[in-house]
């Protein structure tokens, strides 16, 4: 039976209810008398901003409040990204849908007004995915962490705080902050954190999921197992850098992968091809692959 009123959980930052608000209009394209209530919250990860986010550690830090309200019946679904949910998903609390991914890439922004003071290069990032990468591609840059949300840390860079941040594109695109993107970073240059630039939703088990299969998109599902699996078989916690991206060709998927190795100092990055069916697999695989030359 469709249900003709849903209470949907979302975190409160700007992103998140822009985020929420276009699985909303997707499903009303579908569903045009269903009525919503958007229930927001703030998460651990948005209270705590004096620390970096390894610092804080635990799992699940964006979403541990909307699990909570969903398995209190507060909410009937909660919609996140897909890069801050944790690799283990309680059966309790499953994937409903995954819609179809949108901008996977990191971007370069600049402050909205350039100071043509000649001070040294300081990026700001609070991630060791892209900090180790950046290096490569700016080697005379220093970084700095930068923590909060969309708004707050472009004041930051705005403030002068920083010469550039790194971002990923997804979030400035859906916050209508596209203009703010001064230079994009392929996939080549910066690879993505697996589920980046997808959305996903999650219900409580007794949810009838066949009522999202309309937003839902196998392809995107299938390329983000790839890259899950991938961190999952070689997570040693969340504060070491992991890199996972998929695509995909016919029936196939090309997946890459990279982790920095600690004794060596160095990141690896490699990739493999292999059947889009078999996506769980091969993200495993290309991990234990990575981990046994390393
Ligand atoms: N870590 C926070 C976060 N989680 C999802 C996004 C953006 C949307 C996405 O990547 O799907 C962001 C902001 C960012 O990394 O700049």
């Amino acid at each position: 039976m469709e249900p003709k009123r849903l209470r949907i959980g979302s975190r409160e930052s700007l992103l998140a209810v822009a985020q929420t608000e276009l699985v909303i209009r997707q499903l009303k394209e579908h569903y045009p008398d269903l009525s919503v209530e958007l229930v927001t919250m703030k998460t651990t990860g948005d209270k705590i901003l004096h620390k970096t986010l390894d610092k804080i550690g635990g799992k699940g830090l964006f979403v541990k409040e909307l699990d909570q309200a969903l398995l209190d019946g507060r909410i009937d679904m909660a919609v996140h990204s897909m890069k801050d949910l944790p690799m283990e998903i309680s059966p309790d609390l499953p994937i409903a849908a995954v819609p179809k991914r949108g901008d996977p890439r990191d971007v370069l922004v600049l402050p909205g007004k350039e100071d043509r003071e000649n001070r040294e290069q300081v990026i700001g990032s609070s991630s060791l995915r892209r900090v180790l990468q950046a290096k490569e591609l700016f080697p005379d840059a220093k970084f700095q962490s930068v923590r909060g949300n969309i708004h707050t840390r472009l004041n930051k860079l705005d403030q002068g705080q920083y010469s550039a941040l790194i971002m990923a594109a997804a979030g400035l695109k859906r916050a209508g902050l596209q203009d703010r993107i001064s230079r994009y970073l392929s996939v080549e240059e910066m690879l993505p954190a697996a589920g980046q630039g997808t959305l996903c939703i999650q219900v409580r088990k007794d949810f009838d999921q066949s009522f999202f299969s309309c937003i839902h998109d196998r392809q995107t599902e299938l390329v983000t197992l790839a890259e899950r699996s991938f961190v999952r078989t070689l997570d040693g916690g969340c504060s070491s850098p992991i890199a996972a991206y998929g695509t995909v060709l016919g029936k196939g998927l090309c997946l890459t992968g990279l982790f920095y190795d600690e004794a060596e100092k160095i990141y690896r990055k490699q990739s493999v091809k292999g059947s889009l069916e078999d996506a769980k697999e091969l993200g495993c695989c290309l991990a234990k692959q990575m981990k046994s030359e390393s």
